[in-house]
């Protein structure tokens, strides 16, 4: 069965994520406990909580990164074991750690390669993201030489590349300068213009209370708010109502 837009993108049913962090001692972190959440198709999803909550670890499931260790997740409408579905994401990252020995242009028809991208389409592709990510000038420049800035405007190219269905932002903004931010924006309204979806994990609630309509609240691994941003705000200040929702979440 192929995915339909009336599908919904992502859902996670009592996702649980336990790390071995020493094995011998048998010691381990619950990342995430009992996670049950629906990321509707062609919302601008946000997820939230404080660190180390366990959105990360959300995501790296939902990506086939990290494997629950019980519950069971759903991507585009197929469970995450068929691979297929990958090649309809797009993943982007703070820390992006591309090649450092390729360049600008090298890395995009790499990652175009893998995603599916039809060969024939890459080289016209390719130039129009560096123009629109302001690198068509270094295009030909090794990445070593990129400043941070500059690395997550290509992270932002590249997982875009696919034209995904489902594109995942995690903490995006990092690094990027104010054309950078105003560029990810539009970036997220095309997505959402297009009917497609967006997971955003963020802590820069500015950003939360301009593009997105639901919301998820994670607080030490567990699901502590799910539904829409105007309800979680309920007309109040985001900032408060999360810290609400952060220290009743934490008590449970
Ligand atoms: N590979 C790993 N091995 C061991 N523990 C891990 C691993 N990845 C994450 N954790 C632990 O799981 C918990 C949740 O981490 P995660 O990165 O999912 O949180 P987060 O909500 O994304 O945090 P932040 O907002 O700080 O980025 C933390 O206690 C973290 O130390």
């Amino acid at each position: 069965m192929s995915y339909t837009a009336d599908m919904t993108a992502a859902v996670f049913e009592n996702v649980h994520k336990d790390y071995v962090t020493r094995p011998i001692l048998r010691t381990k972190i619950a990342a995430v406990r009992g996670v049950s959440l629906s990321v509707p198709t062609g919302s601008v999803f946000a997820l939230l909580g404080p660190n180390r909550a366990g959105k990360t670890t959300l995501v790296k499931m939902l990506l086939s990164l990290a494997k629950p260790t019980g519950g069971t997740i759903n991507r585009l409408g197929q469970p995450i074991a068929t691979r297929a579905t990958l090649g309809r994401v797009g993943y982007m990252h703070e820390n992006h750690a591309f090649p450092r020995y390729l360049s600008a242009a090298e890395v995009l028809h790499f990652y175009g390669g893998l995603s599916g991208v039809r060969s024939e389409d890459l080289p016209a592709k390719v130039n129009a993201l560096l123009d629109r990510v302001g690198l068509a000038d270094r295009r030909r420049d090794s990445i070593s030489g990129f400043s941070k800035g500059m690395v997550q405007r290509l992270g932002l190219a590249q997982a875009i590349l696919n034209n995904p269905d489902l594109l995942i932002l995690d903490e995006p903004t990092e690094g990027l300068d104010l054309t950078g931010r105003k560029l990810l924006r539009e970036v997220v309204r095309e997505t959402k213009a297009a009917g497609k979806t967006v997971l955003l994990v963020s802590h820069v609630l500015p950003e939360v209370e301009e593009l997105c309509d639901d919301a998820a609240v994670i607080v030490a691994g567990k699901l502590a708010f799910a539904g829409k941003l105007s309800e979680l705000s309920k007309g109040r200040n985001l900032e408060a109502a999360l810290q609400d929702v952060y220290e009743t979440g934490a008590a449970r």
